[in-house]
C-alpha cells in the first residue's frame, strides 16, 4: 500500500509557513527519514500522518482502513512486566493463542536483538533496550504505518547505534516506517529521506 502526499503545507494560525509543496508516495516496505533541523515540523509532519493534525494546504491520502502506530522519543512500558509480554499484548490482541503469541514475539525479539533480555522486567532495561523493545511492540501490532519520534535523541553513541541497525532492519516487513530524526546515522539506517528544508517556503515557493 501506499500513502500520497500532494502539495501538503502547514503552519499554525498566522504563524510563516513550516513546509509548503511537499509531494511524495511513501510506500510500503521503505524506512522513511523525516529530517529537519529543530522546529522545522517534523513531529507536526508526522502528526499529519496520523491524522491527529490537518494540514494547512493540499491532501494526505492512504487507505480508509489504514492502521497506524506510534513509537514515541521516550520508552514507556509496565516496569513489573517482561519484555516478551510487552511484545506478546499485541498478538494476543489479534486474537493468537498464548503459546503462538509468545512464539511471535520471541521471533520480533530475536530480530532486534532482545532475546537475551526477552524474559527481564521492563524497569531492568538499559535506555536502548527499552528503546528497541518499543520498536519491536509497534511492529508486533502490525501497522501499516509506523511513525517513529526521534528514537536516539536521548541515548549516547553506542546505544543509538543498536536503534539504528533495528531501524535498518524494519525496511523488510510489510509496512511504511517514518522516522523523524536530526541524527545523521539514523538517516543513513532508512532507505530515503525527507529533509524538510528542501521544502520551506521561501525555498520551495516563489
Ligand atoms: N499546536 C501547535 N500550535 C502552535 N505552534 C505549534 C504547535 N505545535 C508545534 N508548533 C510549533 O511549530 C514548529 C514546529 O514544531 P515541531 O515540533 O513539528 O518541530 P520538530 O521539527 O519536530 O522539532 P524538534 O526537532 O525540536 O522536535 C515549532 O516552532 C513549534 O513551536
Amino acid at each position: 500500500m501506499s500513502v500520497v502526499l500532494s502539495g501538503v503545507g502547514h503552519r499554525f494560525d498566522a504563524q510563516p509557513w513550516l513546509f509548503r509543496g511537499l509531494s511524495v508516495s511513501l510506500e510500503t516496505g521503505h524506512v522513511y527519514a523525516l529530517t529537519g533541523p529543530s522546529g522545522s515540523g517534523k513531529s507536526t509532519l508526522l502528526s499529519i500522518l496520523a491524522g491527529w493534525t490537518a494540514a494547512a494546504e493540499g491532501a494526505v491520502h492512504g487507505s480508509e482502513t489504514m492502521r497506524v502506530g506510534w513509537v514515541f522519543q521516550n520508552p514507556h512500558g509496565v516496569p513489573g512486566r517482561t519484555a516478551s509480554d510487552h511484545v506478546a499484548l499485541p498478538f494476543l490482541a489479534q486474537g493468537l493463542s498464548r503459546e503462538a503469541a509468545d512464539d511471535k514475539a520471541a521471533e520480533l525479539l530475536e530480530r532486534f536483538g532482545l532475546s537475551p533480555v526477552a524474559f527481564r522486567a521492563f524497569r531492568e532495561l538499559s535506555g536502548g533496550e527499552a528503546q528497541r523493545l518499543m520498536l519491536a511492540r509497534g511492529m508486533a501490532a502490525k501497522p501499516d504505518v509506523l511513525l517513529v519520534d526521534e528514537p536516539t535523541a536521548q541515548l549516547d553513541r553506542a546505544t543509538a547505534s543498536t536503534i539504528d541497525a533495528a531501524i535498518a532492519a524494519m525496511a523488510s516487513a510489510d509496512v511504511i516506517v517514518v522516522v523523524a530524526t536530526h541524527d545523521a546515522r539514523t538517516r543513513a539506517a532508512c532507505t530515503d529521506e525527507i529533509a524538510l528544508d528542501d521544502y520551506r517556503s521561501d525555498v520551495a515557493i516563489g
